[in-house]
């Protein structure tokens, strides 16, 4: 009896012993496994480190690309301000300046009428007396002087007669022999002024020959007269006000000789004989006009001066005495201006006469015959026509003849009532001359006595209606512009927004991409982390198991009551009993690992980083070796019911990270039951760990670390028994692992020899497999059963 009790103690120590050595292998093939996990996981690190840089990349652009986005939303709406801000500053600019043009136009006439005014009090005819100096011969014979200009003052002129009775004369000015040409023309140049404001102005010079009317008017080329200087002074004034106006300037010359008009711009002309009759007549209310004269168009003061040495070649080329000829004539300087008010439309047209009229002394003096006769004639006849119109313009008079000569008839629009006139009263200063003097100073004082009506503007209502309608016309094209513009900046700001709308929607989709991969990554690494977890877990718990005490060192009874009162039900629970081997096992270590560094750092940093919630989470008690690589949020697994596995032959091998987490995934505790039914894929998943739940993470963590000291201190207890039994039984391990590694993802269990369906084989069977594993370890193996 007790033998046999021995036989079958040692039997089962037998059992025992061979099944320690597989569980070592299994283990040791497990360790491999394990380090194959930490290479893949490594592997994995760095793919997920890509990641993170992948991640980090496209978190920087979407950072530009929001900044780029924010930027555009700022400038998009800072342009439609500016856009508003423009379109109003424009209306109120374009009102401004409406109001500004209004205001000026009525401000300009407004500045006529009153200049005009101005002009009107000083009189609308002027008179001017000037006196030449005493000349060489007059000076040689010491001629008595019979003018005081001394005592003259205010335009009062100081006649002496025989150095006994004076008589005064007022005039509007009284230029002395030492006036110089632009002192005369000071007070000349107000009447400039009207003319480009529409009113016709004649100047000119009266008085006895060799008196200076040529001089006056003409002057010489050191010292130009009025007509240059007027000239001069009118293109000034139109140069400054060109942004307003637009002026046309022609320019006539002619002479009247023996109540005849000769055109002295045309070349070949004699005096006298003249190729063309040149008659005058009235275009319009007021307007007189002598077909056929040329009008030269003049731009500037080189043209005029062109022109104006043209009238005095011709002039002079018909004489064989200048000076004695151009006293018999009239010489006619006719500037004809046009002119367009650019804000109003407003046309004008103005005529200013510069006239150097003939000797008025000749008549008097000479007793003269035939031409000269004749000449002088005409020349009294138009002087005294002058006078007569003058007379009449004085005396109200219903009746003007202007029409007694030529020279009054072409004046006519300069001496009527809506006209200015200035007349120049050339004296000769001495006592010789006096008569003349005396005659041409009556003259001028009763020219200076007729009160001219008001001035009237010469308005060309045609030219107005015109400019009229072109202004309208180039407002409806501006208003088409302005409709164009404005539509085209309406297409190019709902552009602009499409454009906007399509970068929002591209960050947001960005936005999502970079969410989505952050969850995989999450995913992939969890689920990693938990196959790892179970597989050191299943480790654990069988390192435990093979690391219990073995039985032969127990008492025989000990185990005999055991094996009569618990054996079967220990056998059964480690079998079929849903707890793992470990749980089972009564075997616990609770020595701490040594703190390791780097790559459980490394991933607490990296789930740090690229999940901002895991911030709270405790980093892992520093591990060290493999067990660093296990996931701290892994639970622990529980043991299903799987077919037991007897033999080491390597199993398929399972394709996908998630398959080979399958079975080691945690399980529901109230679902543990229902696996049977087909739950057990349902439940197999691992149950979501909540990121808002760090508690759980926690708590997770901490079992894990707990399991995997554990698992490792069993591990390193475990090896060298192994080894040692290995070497004794003549086990390669090595080949045993490469089996193993096979099957890794399996759960190990406790293989008992001769189970079948978990009962206790009988001894034949036993013995033969017995046999059967000793053939297997010696053949395929290496290995070898210690008895
Ligand atoms: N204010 C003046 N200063 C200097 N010289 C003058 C002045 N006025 C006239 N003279 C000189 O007197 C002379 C005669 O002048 P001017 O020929 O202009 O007289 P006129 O009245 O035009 O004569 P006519 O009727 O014959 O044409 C010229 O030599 C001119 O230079």
């Amino acid at each position: 009896m007790k033998s046999r009790e021995c036989q079958e103690a040692c039997k089962s120590l037998q059992e025992l012993q061979n099944e320690l050595m597989r569980k070592s292998m299994h283990v040791g093939s497990l360790a491999f496994a394990v380090e194959g996990q930490v290479k893949e996981k490594t592997k994995w690190f760095s793919l997920l480190r890509d990641l993170t840089r992948k991640l980090k990349i496209m978190k920087m652009e979407q950072i530009e690309l929001s900044k780029i986005a924010t930027d555009y939303k700022k400038c998009l709406s800072d342009f439609s301000d500016m856009s508003s801000i423009i379109q109003s500053t424009i209306s109120r600019e374009v009102d401004l300046h409406h109001d500004l043009r209004v205001k000026f136009i009525e401000a300009s006439k407004d500045r006529k009428i009153l200049y005009n005014k101005v002009l009107e009090l000083k009189g609308n005819i002027r008179v001017f007396c000037r006196s030449r100096p005493l000349n060489a011969d007059e000076i040689a014979s010491a001629a008595s002087m019979a003018i005081d200009f001394e005592s003259a003052k205010n335009g009062e002129l100081l006649v002496k007669s025989s150095g006994v009775s004076k008589k005064v004369f007022k005039f509007d000015a009284v230029f002395s022999p030492e006036a110089d040409q632009a002192e005369v023309f000071q007070d000349t140049a107000p009447l400039v002024s009207s003319v480009l404001d529409g009113y016709n102005v004649c100047i000119f010079a009266y008085g006895q020959t060799g008196t200076g009317k040529t001089y006056t008017m003409v002057g010489t080329e050191e010292a130009r007269g009025v007509n240059y200087m007027t000239l001069d002074e009118l293109f000034r004034l139109m140069k400054n006000m060109e942004h307003q106006y637009q002026y046309e300037v022609s320019v006539s010359v002619l002479e009247v000789y023996n109540e005849q008009i000769r055109d002295l711009l045309v070349s070949g002309t004699q005096p006298g004989i003249s190729t063309k009759r040149l008659e005058i007549r009235q275009v319009g209310d007021g307007v007189h006009h002598v077909p056929g004269l040329v009008e030269a168009r003049v731009k500037n003061m080189s043209e005029v001066w062109e022109v104006l040495q043209a009238g005095s070649n011709a002039r002079a080329v018909g004489a064989t005495n200048a000076n004695e000829y151009s006293s018999r004539s009239h010489c006619m300087h006719c500037v004809m201006v046009k002119s367009k008010n650019l804000l109003n439309g407003e046309c004008t047209r103005s005529k200013l006469w510069l006239v150097d009229l003939a000797g008025s002394e000749r008549i008097a003096k000479t007793e003269v015959q035939g031409e000269r006769l004749k000449e002088a004639q005409n020349i009294n006849r138009s002087l005294s026509a002058l006078g007569d119109v003058i007379s009449a313009l004085a005396t109200k008079s219903p009746h003007v003849p202007f029409r007694n000569s030529k020279l009054t008839h072409l004046l006519q629009d300069s001496l009527g009532g809506d006209s200015k006139a200035l007349m120049f009263v050339q004296i000769s200063p001495t006592d010789d001359d006096l008569s003349e003097t005396l005659c041409s100073l009556n003259f001028a004082c009763r020219v200076r006595g007729v009160e001219l009506g008001p001035a009237k503007k010469q308005v060309d209502t045609t030219e107005f209606l015109k400019y009229k309608q072109m202004e309208l016309k180039s407002k409806d094209a501006q208003v088409n512009k302005m409709d164009d513009v404005i539509s085209n900046l309406d297409f190019r700001w709902k552009e602009t927004n499409m454009k906007n709308k399509l970068l929002l929607e591209k960050v947001k989709e960005l936005e999502m991409q970079l969410h989505i991969e952050r969850k995989i990554a999450q995913q992939n690494t969890d689920s990693k982390q938990a196959g790892l977890q179970q597989q050191i877990r299943q480790q654990q718990e069988h390192a435990t198991a093979a690391a219990r005490p073995p039985l032969a060192s127990r008492p025989l009874g000990l185990y005999k009551n055991i094996s009569d009162q618990q054996g079967e039900t220990l056998c059964k629970e480690q079998a079929n009993g849903p707890g793992s081997f470990a749980q089972n096992n009564c075997y616990k270590s609770s020595d701490p690992l040594a703190p390791n560094t780097g790559l459980v750092k490394h991933i607490d940093m990296i789930e740090k980083e690229n999940n901002p919630d895991l911030g709270e989470l405790k980093i892992l008690p520093q591990r060290t070796g493999r067990a660093s690589s296990i996931c701290m949020t892994a639970r622990r697994a529980t043991i299903l019911s799987n077919p037991r596995r007897n033999s080491l032959m390597p199993l398929p091998n399972i394709p996908t990270s998630t398959q080979v987490t399958t079975p080691f995934l945690p399980m529901h505790p109230t679902r543990t039951n229902d696996l049977s039914n087909g739950g057990y894929q349902a439940e197999c998943f691992p149950q979501p760990i909540s990121e808002d739940s760090p508690r759980g993470l926690r708590s997770g963590g901490k079992k894990l670390n707990s399991i995997l000291r554990r698992s490792l201190q069993k591990k390193i207890q475990i090896k060298p028994v192994i080894r040692q039994q290995m070497r004794k039984g003549g086990v390669n391990v090595g080949e045993k692992i490469r089996l193993s590694i096979q099957g890794r993802g399996r759960m190990a269990r406790r293989v008992l020899l001769g189970n079948n369906g978990g009962r206790r084989p009988d001894s034949a069977t036993l013995h033969k497999h017995i046999q059967e594993k000793e053939k297997g370890w010696n053949i395929g193996t290496g290995g070898r059963n210690l008895l």
